[in-house]
Order: structure tokens, then sequence, then C-alpha cells
């Protein structure tokens, strides 16, 4: 179980501040979503989060600790993270790549771990197949199943539904909602407003740099929120118990 605290965290890149004194509590059981339009900052907050990149200010902390203090091993072992770029250096068989998330395990446990996570994911017809030959969605997969192999208590993922197709877009959510209720913390960015609406138990969102405002998807996924940073009409049902968003274009700025 783990709680990640954002303090008046910032990032500068090129020049410019692209993450502004972002502060934020993040606790152990739930699903948070960062949403915000292109450049908004999601990938470099992610990023901050997972330590990979040098803040120009403020502190991120892990059930109280600095996290640029830990060491990386340590830190790997809490956090496990997807990259936005998909990409894989080697084209080792599935589950062998899968199997990279798990190194403390011995190498016939971790292939056994990946494998089952291939299956839940789908891919278990190909997990002796090397990557190069994969579509861009199971290679995706794979991905993602390398993080969900981690014991880490942390996964942050960015963008974790791209190349996927519809129904494994909502798999992948329902497996990692069930690893939130597990007790992990999870924080994904998705672009799928209607997917997050569904999912988050609260969102993040961006917009230039700044954590907006980080709610529930009720209040997120508000007209004023919608349209001031989005240029979106929409409202947000309840509908027999699911949240469901409509959206409707505005004309463009
Ligand atoms: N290495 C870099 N050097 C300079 N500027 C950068 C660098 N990486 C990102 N930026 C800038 O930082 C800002 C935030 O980028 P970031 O990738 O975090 O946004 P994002 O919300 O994830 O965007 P998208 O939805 O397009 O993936 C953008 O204006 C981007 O151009």
């Amino acid at each position: 179980m783990a709680t990640l605290d954002l303090s008046d965290v910032s990032v500068i890149l090129g020049g410019e501040t692209v993450v502004q004194s972002v502060s934020a509590h993040l606790e152990a059981g739930k699903l948070y979503v960062v949403v915000g339009p292109n450049g908004a900052g999601k990938t470099t907050l992610l990023k901050a989060m997972a330590s990979l990149l040098r803040l120009d200010g403020g502190k991120v902390t892990l059930n109280g600790e600095d996290v640029v203090a830990m060491p990386p091993m340590r830190r790997a072992a809490h956090m496990a993270y997807l990259p936005q770029e998909r990409s894989i250096a080697w084209d080792l068989p599935s589950v062998d790549v899968a199997a990279l998330g798990c190194p403390h395990l011995t190498p016939e446990l971790a292939r056994q771990k990946a494998f089952s996570e291939l299956q839940a994911l789908g891919l278990q017809e190909v997990s002796d197949r090397g990557v190069f030959g994969l579509s861009g969605g199971q290679r995706a997969r794979v991905l993602l199943a390398r993080v969900l192999v981690s014991s880490a208590d942390i996964y942050l993922l960015d963008e974790p539904l791209i190349a996927l197709d519809p129904a494994w877009q909502r798999h992948v959510l329902i497996r990692l909602r069930e690893r939130a209720d597990e007790g992990k913390t999870v924080v994904l960015s998705l672009h799928d407003l209607h997917l997050a609406a569904q999912f988050a138990d609260e969102i993040l969102l961006m917009h230039r740099g700044q954590l907006v405002r980080k709610a529930g998807p009720e209040i997120v996924f508000s007209a004023k929120y919608l349209s001031e940073v989005f240029n979106l009409k929409g409202e947000l049902n309840d509908v027999a118990g699911q949240r469901i968003l409509r959206l409707e274009s505005m004309p463009l700025l």
C-alpha cells in the first residue's frame, strides 16, 4: 500500500515551465486518470511522479520518503511505469519481454507470471513469438503485461490504451480497476474522456502545465471545465448507475 504526494512540483523543459507548482495527494486503492489537451503536461507530470526527470521545484514523496533520494532499485520496486513510446529494442519472445517486469523472481517464476498475465490479456497464442512479429495492439498489450506482472504498489501508465481496439481498451481498464481495488495506487493518462468518466475514482485535470482540478468525474466533467479546458460542450449523466459523458464540439478557437 502506498501513498504518493506531490508538493509544489515544477518542471522546466526547453526554457518553459511545462509543469507548474502541482500539489496532489494520491492514495492507495484508487484509480486516478490524468486528462488534458495535447501539451497540457500529462506525460511530464507522470515522469515527475516516477522521478524520471529532474524536478525544478517541489518534491515527490512515497509514503513520506523523498522519491528522488531513493536508490533506483528500491524506487523501481515500488513503482511500475509504462512510457508513452511503445518501443521494444530486441525481438525477444513476448513472454520474455513481459517477464522483464518482475526481475526479483527466478527466471522460471518470472516466465510463469508473465505467461499468466499474457493469457489474461489474450496473448497466450503468441507468447513464444518475437515481439517484432506482433501487431501494434498485441505489442502494446505485451508492454502492459510487463507492467502488470510487477509487484509494485504504484502503477503509472502513460496512455495505456494506445493502439488497443475498443474491447481491449475496456478490458485493460477493468484490469487496472481490479488492481486499484486490490490496494494499488493506479495513475494513468487518457485522452478518451468517456472512459475516464466511467472508470476513474478521481480525475486530475491538467491545462497549460497546471493542475486545474483534482476531483471526481462529476465535478471535473462539468460544462465549465469542458468548455474552458477542452473547448467542448457536454454533460455527465448517471444512466442506470453508469457515468455517461455526452460531448459536442464547439467552433475552433
Ligand atoms: N524534451 C522537451 N523539451 C522541450 N519541451 C518539451 C519536452 N518534452 C515536452 N515538452 C513540452 O512540454 C509540454 C508538455 O508536454 P507533455 O508531453 O507533458 O504534454 P501531454 O499533456 O502529455 O501532451 P500529449 O497529450 O500531446 O501527449 C509541451 O508543450 C511540450 O512541447
